[in-house]
């Protein structure tokens, strides 16, 4: 296992035609563009949890039924002063660097004060964010770097903090149809308050390729949520949004603010300031789009974990949303390598299997409903609101399905009523082992699955003009734990979930964790880069040419 969790990755930096068996749709035209990391030891040195590891970007470009695939690393200011210094010297999630170890005891002494308050890492390694006609890297610090998604390049490093006040920032932002982007991050102990701060950031500005007419120069604060506490904001990794309304859960995974600051003199990491406080409770914040403001009513369901929202949407006065929740935060325990190695299959039981979730919540809570009561009526769900004393509502949730993770949908759904959830299936460990197709209407699977093969996030691209929610095909890198079986490009029909090809390349893959599709109809709006170009001269001698 170490293989595949622990070793470095070498880049395929020329693109390298993978070969082909089955037929890709002629339709299927574009890059998909995937982050993960890549490298987990520099010279002597080694990351403790795998969600640090390196940057490794890497794409498949679909042209003509043929797939070309690349790799390189984030050229982030992270990557770049670990590679001088042939050692790790800048703080992961899971593991404290020091600069400099020869170092005088004045030296040292401004060191840990200025790690106080920390610069965090720009090692942008979990997904990728389009903002207008830019593609950033994004992981959950206040940094994101620019990319070429075509040539993979490392462009400009950019601060969040520049644009709005945040200290951490999801890397799961939503995108309306227009291409604006909304996000949440957190802004920490920053005059008083830490809160919790909804931004926008523009598909397009007036001026648009002009230089300097940049979308993040306008993004705006779209509302703000006070923490509960200001020394322990709730540690967060996505939220949802349907037509009217976004959901953000302030859930019991907090991150205690006095031990970061004081976790450089201590000698302990990041995530060793995160704890789960299985006694409270998950506080669930509405917050209208029309007034930008949360409604009053108190909602809040048991204490647990959430990494990933599914989808939400409104439906007769009730807003439903579907999580992947967890019982406790044993997830981020897994993935320590010293847990994924020879006998990782021993050491990695997750205590609590991530479990589809649906929540539903009234949207008018009548003042005189009983205490007691279930202010949830609708035929669809078992999911329960209880009205409570002083106008609480404690929702309970429909069990819909156990054993998924990284789940996506048709995003043409995001928001609105859907049908169709495609994930990992992992069970008792972390690890996927299936594409799963599951249909919360009908609440039945269907799933893909080959020996020795470990899925990456199911990827779904619609067929254009499709009507039908699962009209389209999904798009999985799939890494193989047998040594004679080359990695490929999974290519399913999403109806079906029958293989329509695979794309095989010659190549060392990482296990990578979130990405993007960008078809080619996207491009040629006159400021992107022709596909020749895209290519780069470089490239030719195997890039396709059009
Ligand atoms: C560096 C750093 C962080 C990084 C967190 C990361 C990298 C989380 C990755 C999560 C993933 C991949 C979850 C998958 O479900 C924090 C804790 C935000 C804050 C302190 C500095
Ligand atoms: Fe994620």
């Amino acid at each position: 296992m170490d293989i595949i969790f622990g070793r470095n990755k070498k880049e395929q930096r020329e693109p390298v035609r993978a070969t082909v068996t089955g037929k890709i749709p002629s339709w299927l035209q574009g890059i998909l563009l995937r982050n993960g990391p890549g490298m987990h030891t520099v010279g002597e040195t080694r990351y403790n949890h795998w969600f640090d590891g390196l940057a490794l970007l890497h794409s498949f470009t679909i042209r003509d039924g043929e797939v070309y695939y690349r790799s390189k690393y984030l050229r982030s200011d992270t990557y770049n002063s670990n590679v001088e210094a042939n050692r790790i010297v800048v703080s992961e999630f899971g593991t404290m660097a020091y600069p400099d170890p020869c170092k005088n005891i004045f030296s040292k002494a401004f060191s840990y004060l200025s790690h106080t308050i920390p610069d965090f890492t720009d090692n942008c390694l979990i997904n990728i964010m389009r903002c207008g006609e830019d593609f950033y890297a994004t992981t959950e610090t206040n940094y994101i770097r620019k990319i070429n998604p075509q040539t993979l390049e490392t462009l400009e490093k950019v601060d969040y903090r520049k644009y709005v006040a945040v200290n951490l920032a999801t890397s799961h932002p939503h995108y309306d149809a227009a291409g604006n982007v909304l996000n949440i991050g957190t802004s920490i102990v920053d005059k008083g308050k830490t809160k919790y701060v909804i931004f926008k950031i523009p598909a397009t500005v007036p001026g648009a390729g002009k230089k300097g007419q940049k979308p993040l120069k306008h993004t705006e604060v779209f509302c703000s949520i006070t923490a509960r506490s200001l020394l322990s904001p709730s540690y967060y990794h996505s939220f949802g949004i349907t037509e009217n309304y976004i959901i953000f859960l302030e859930q019991p995974f907090r991150m205690d603010i006095l031990k970061m600051a004081t976790a450089y003199i201590r000698g302990v990491s990041w995530a060793s300031c995160l704890a789960f406080h299985g006694e409270d409770k998950t506080y669930i914040h509405i917050i209208d789009q029309r007034t930008r403001k949360p409604m009053l009513t108190k909602f809040y369901m048991d204490p647990m974990v959430i990494f990933h929202h599914v989808n939400a949407y409104e439906e007769d006065g009730c807003l439903l949303f579907d999580v992947i929740a967890y019982g406790d935060s044993s997830l981020y325990q897994l993935f320590y390598l010293a847990n994924l190695n020879q006998n990782f299959k021993d050491n990695s039981r997750l205590t609590s299997v991530p479990t589809l979730k649906r929540f539903a919540v009234p949207l008018h809570v009548d003042k005189n409903a009983e205490v007691g009561s279930n202010l949830i009526k609708l035929p669809s769900t078992t999911a329960r609101a209880l009205k409570e004393k002083d106008d609480q509502v404690y929702c309970q949730p429909e069990l819909l399905l156990e054993g998924l993770e990284l789940p996506r949908i048709n995003y043409a759904h995001n928001g609105k009523w859907y049908r169709y959830v495609f994930a990992a299936e992992v069970q008792w460990s972390p690890i996927p082992t299936k594409i799963i197709k599951y249909d919360v209407l009908t609440k039945s699977s269907l799933k893909w699955g080959e020996e020795h093969c470990w899925p990456a996030e199911p990827l779904f691209v619609p067929t254009p003009g499709a009507r039908d929610e699962d009209d389209g095909i999904i798009l999985s890198a799939i890494v193989s734990t047998d040594p004679q079986k080359l990695p490929f490009l999974l290519v399913l029909d999403a109806r079906t979930f029958t293989e329509l090809a695979r794309a095989s390349v010659d190549v060392e893959m990482h296990l990578d964790l979130h990405g993007l599709f960008i078809p080619d109809a996207d491009w040629g709006t006159g400021t992107h880069p022709s596909r020749e170009e895209q290519d780069g001269a470089s490239d030719r001698h195997v890039a396709p040419q059009t």
